[in-house]
């Protein structure tokens, strides 16, 4: 078994051993109940049989006794009246109802002995009787006659036997002086009635009781004789009988009856299946004592019996049945244990799984989303939901796509679209927080698909760039602002400055640049400190910022050197009043650190593009003028050395 085990697989051998073993188990079981059931069968057989062959010996024993009775109420008519005439004889054998009660009985007789010398006499009374044929057969010279006188019913079939003389056939002679003899009934052996036509022959037997004069002592031979009268007796036609006492509950099984112990078949008195063969199976032999004489009963098993073989077949297809039962059974039970048992290994290695993934889920520092395929909520993980500010299940069945600031039903068609396309993509949205606030993410779809490649949703990985992003529009702003004021750096006015170029060159318009240096400057530091300079350069530049409009650009060039760019300037007149404002502006006093400081700005002023028509000579233009303002004296503004103005194509 180890052998065989071997090679198969695992899976298989655990199925297969145990189903194996159950069929061993089964095969044993069953054949000890095939062989307990047979055992019993068999038993159970034998004794219905033996209840079969007693119950109808007794009832065989009964019925015989029974008509002993008849024969003794015969008898009694004779202790009434010495004289028994024919009518009485008729009357009480009618009343006996034979035929109606006692089926198989043949009729009631009553016979006497005739000494030869009054045999004429005697055939010569009973012709006087109404019977002038009559006489004692069967004729011829005999030492002593009996003779039939009375035979009730007197049928045509007991007619014959009328005058018949018993003692002159041996068998009848027998039982006959054997009654008479001992004074108890008699029975006879196997006999021919002289009732039996051709037609149904069937054997004979005869039931005698002697009958004496009721007055007369009986207690030795030589008395009885004196007192001897004749024979009451019964002819029974054998199957007639036999029929008749057992009637409906005839034996399936054979029976066969013969006289004495002979079982020869000139012994044979009854055989109830003589047709059939012996069965071999069950046989039973009976002997019964029956007035003075034995029968034996011999029983053979019916076909019955051999029939319950098909019960026993029965049994066996049963057991052979309920043992495939078990055997199947088995083999599912343990085929089915093997199943929950890979069942239960794989749910284990999902759980493990799922709580890895779940685990990963739960603490992955990116937002991670379920959506169904109408781009509803259905699982947030924990650093989405903080992500967003929302209530844990706030968003659950809520659409994703009302997370966007502004609703666009085009984008959330176009992102389904793509879905059931099974595309995936990752792009930079910005989403609406629980809170109003927007958060910057970089959001990736991607369908979910199941194991039969139809669309479930999608999942979505969001990732926080809030922060990215400030970092970025922090630099940028370090990049192109003065970190003292808050102003454009000259970077970012070098920039701006040239997209005015271009715009002015196609436009054909002017613009302004100032340049703007603030007077003694140096005196503030070392008087109050680079601190209250640095909070004169700040309150400068808003003041500066202040006398402009919101479209100009003011930016810190270094130090406490300024520039403004001025669109829209039509003229240097203009140009000087938005200098004088700035000059006057910063005219004010000034209160820093409790000190009231005064201050003023050199302003030189270029227009392109009369003064220059590109950057260099622009900013050369400016800081000429500028540096003139300083040479005349300083808080004024000058503008650049006039040059030719160029016409401006229309
Ligand atoms: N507090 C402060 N001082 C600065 C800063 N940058 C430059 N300065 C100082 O500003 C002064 C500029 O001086 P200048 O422009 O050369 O001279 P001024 O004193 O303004 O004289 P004029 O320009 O000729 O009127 C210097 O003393 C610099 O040290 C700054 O960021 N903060």
């Amino acid at each position: 078994m180890k052998a065989f085990a071997g090679w198969l697989p695992h899976k298989q051998t655990a199925t297969i051993l145990p189903t194996l073993l159950a069929l061993a188990l089964t095969i044993t079981m069953g054949s000890l109940a095939i062989a307990r059931f047979d055992a019993a069968h068999d038993e159970a057989l034998r004794n219905a049989f033996a209840y079969e062959t007693s119950e109808i010996t007794l009832k065989i024993e009964e019925r015989l006794k029974a008509y002993r009775q008849i024969l003794r109420g015969s008898r009694a008519l004779f202790t009434a009246s010495q004289e028994v005439t024919r009518r009485e004889w008729q009357h009480y054998v009618d009343a006996l109802r034979l035929q109606a009660d006692y089926p198989g009985i043949q009729g009631v007789g009553f016979a006497v002995p005739v000494p030869a010398a009054k045999l004429a006499l005697h055939e010569q009374q009973i012709r006087t009787e109404g019977f002038p044929d009559y006489q004692v057969t069967p004729a011829g010279p005999r030492a002593e006659y009996t003779a039939i006188v009375f035979l009730e019913p007197f049928d045509w079939r007991n007619q014959r036997a009328f005058g018949y003389d018993m003692y002159s056939e041996p068998v009848r002679r027998e039982a006959m002086e054997r009654a008479r003899r001992l004074g108890t009934p008699a029975l006879s052996g196997k006999v021919r009635l002289v009732q039996e036509t051709r037609t149904d022959p069937q054997a004979g037997v005869l039931l005698y009781l002697p009958v004496f004069r009721h007055d007369a002592p009986l207690l030795t031979p030589a008395q009885r004789e004196r007192a001897f009268l004749g024979w009451v007796y019964s002819p029974f036609r054998m199957r007639d009988l036999i029929t008749g006492i057992l009637g409906e509950s005839a034996p399936g099984s054979r029976l066969r009856i013969y006289d004495a112990h002979d079982q020869s078949p000139a012994s044979l008195l009854f055989d109830s299946h003589p047709e059939r063969r012996e069965s071999g199976a069950l046989t039973d032999r009976r002997v019964v004592e029956l007035e003075n004489r034995v029968w034996t009963l011999v029983f053979d098993s019916s076909p019955i019996f051999p029939l319950d073989e098909k019960t026993r077949q029965m049994e066996q297809t049963a057991i052979v049945l309920i043992g495939a039962l078990f055997v199947l059974l088995t083999a599912f039970f343990f085929s089915a244990r093997q199943r929950a048992r890979e069942l239960d290994r794989i749910s284990t290695s999902l759980r493990t799984s799922e709580a890895r993934y779940s685990t990963l889920v739960n603490l992955s520092q990116d937002g991670i989303a379920a959506l169904d395929t109408d781009l509803r909520f259905t699982f947030l993980n924990p650093r989405l939901i903080g992500l967003l500010g929302y209530a844990p299940d706030a968003l659950l069945g809520q659409r994703f796509d009302s997370l966007w600031p502004s609703g666009d039903s085009t984008r959330s068609r176009s992102l389904a679209e793509r879905l059931q396309r099974g595309e995936a993509a990752t792009n930079e949205q910005e989403l609406r927080r629980a809170d109003g606030r927007i958060l910057t993410a970089i959001v990736t779809d991607a369908p979910h698909i199941d194991a039969i490649g139809g669309l479930q949703g999608v999942i979505l990985t969001i990732t926080d760039i809030s922060e990215r992003k400030a970092s970025e529009q922090r630099i940028h702003y370090l990049a192109t602002h003065d970190p003292l004021t808050g102003l454009a750096n000259r970077a970012m006015f070098m920039d701006q400055m040239n997209t005015s170029l271009l715009i002015a060159k196609r436009h054909k318009t002017r613009f302004a640049l100032l340049f703007l240096d603030l007077d003694h400057f140096k005196e503030i530091n070392d008087s109050l400190g680079h601190a209250a300079g640095d909070a004169l350069l700040i309150e400068s530049a808003s003041r500066m910022r202040h006398g402009l409009r919101a479209s100009d650009l003011l930016a810190r060039q270094g130090g406490d050197e300024f520039m403004a760019l001025l669109h829209d300037i039509h003229s240097m007149h203009e140009a000087l009043g938005v200098a004088e404002k700035i000059r006057r502006a910063l005219n004010e006093t000034f209160i820093i650190d409790a000190h009231e400081c005064l201050v003023s700005a050199s302003i030189g002023i270029a227009l392109y593009p009369d003064h220059g028509k590109d950057l260099e000579s622009l900013t050369r233009s400016a800081d000429a003028a500028m540096y003139r303002a300083k040479m005349n004296g300083r808080n004024g503004a000058s503008a650049a050395p006039d040059a030719p103005p160029e016409p401006v194509e229309p």
